[in-house]
């Protein structure tokens, strides 16, 4: 079993690395000195109470927060002079929390819309007769349909959103995310709103996806996924990382279980 130590474990070809950062609004700390270690082939989790810095560490991540102090790595590529967009082109894909699909495409048409970053002639050539378009578009379907397949919703391929329940609708989120193959996956709240039946499903589902060339990261208030779905935990608390290992050693951790039994008094 993993300790739930802080040391950094040794880096990893690939890995997304973050490396003292420190993020601060108006004199107010919200991350200090926070280090990452996010693997390929590993599900990440990120967990620890409200306002713990989770969502402004994925923003961090993203660049659409620049940190204070630190530096962030994919691989051999810095990225701390990076634009989200440039980060976006090297493979890095976040879902936002209730980031809907567009209730007046199809489900097949909105994993479509996750292709469009790496489309050649945009989307104007799916409508007029561009060279090319027509079996771009094609190419697109085919993988539209091949990631709503891996997450078990091709059935539901011709729907509109406001037709399917929440999980598929989820799913189909995940799909969009999925589509163009990133390296890296970062989901906020992906379990928000479902309820238990769905959160289970989406476990297994987010399981089933995942492969060795994928880091994927996840914050999640949901515990149940997150020690079903994550091989690796990191806590965060007052913008500090104050645990990081296995799901079982973080939840044997006695500051996690300070923390998360309320008898925090920092
Ligand atoms: N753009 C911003 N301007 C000022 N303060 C901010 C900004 N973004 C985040 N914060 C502050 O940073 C702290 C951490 O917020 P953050 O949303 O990252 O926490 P969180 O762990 O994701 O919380 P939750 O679980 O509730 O989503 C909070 O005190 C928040 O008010």
């Amino acid at each position: 079993m993993q300790s739930a130590n802080l040391a950094p474990p040794s880096p990893q070809p690939g890995a997304l690395i973050a490396h003292g950062l420190n993020l601060s609004f108006g004199g107010i700390e919200v991350l200090k000195g926070v280090d990452l270690d996010l693997r390929p082939g590993l599900v990440t989790g990120l967990i620890g109470p409200n306002g713990a810095g989770k969502t402004s560490l994925f923003n961090c991540l993203t660049g659409l927060y620049r940190p204070t102090a630190g530096r962030i790595a994919l691989g051999d590529t810095g990225l701390d002079a990076l634009s989200p967009a440039r980060r976006a082109g090297l493979g890095m894909v976040r879902s936002f929390q209730h980031m809907a699909l567009s209730p007046d495409l199809t489900l097949l048409e909105n994993v479509m819309t996750g292709l469009t970053l790496s489309r050649r002639s945009g989307w104007a050539s799916a409508f007029l007769p561009l060279p090319g378009g027509r079996a771009e578009t094609q190419d697109a379907q085919r993988r539209a349909m091949a990631a709503l397949d891996e997450l078990g919703i091709a059935a539901a391929a011709h729907l509109a959103p406001p037709e399917l329940p929440p999980g598929t609708q989820r799913l189909g989120e995940i799909a969009r995310a999925l589509v163009a193959h990133p390296r890296v996956l970062l989901l906020d709240e992906p379990a928000a709103g479902l309820n238990a039946v769905e959160t289970r499903d989406l476990t297994r589902a987010l399981r089933r996806v995942m492969h060795p060339g994928l880091i994927m990261v996840v914050v999640e208030h949901d515990m149940d996924l997150i020690m079903q779905l994550c091989d690796r935990i990191y806590v965060l608390n007052f913008g500090k990382v104050i645990a990081c290992g296995s799901p079982a050693a973080v939840q044997a951790d006695p500051e996690v279980l300070r923390v998360y039994l309320g008898a925090d008094d920092e």
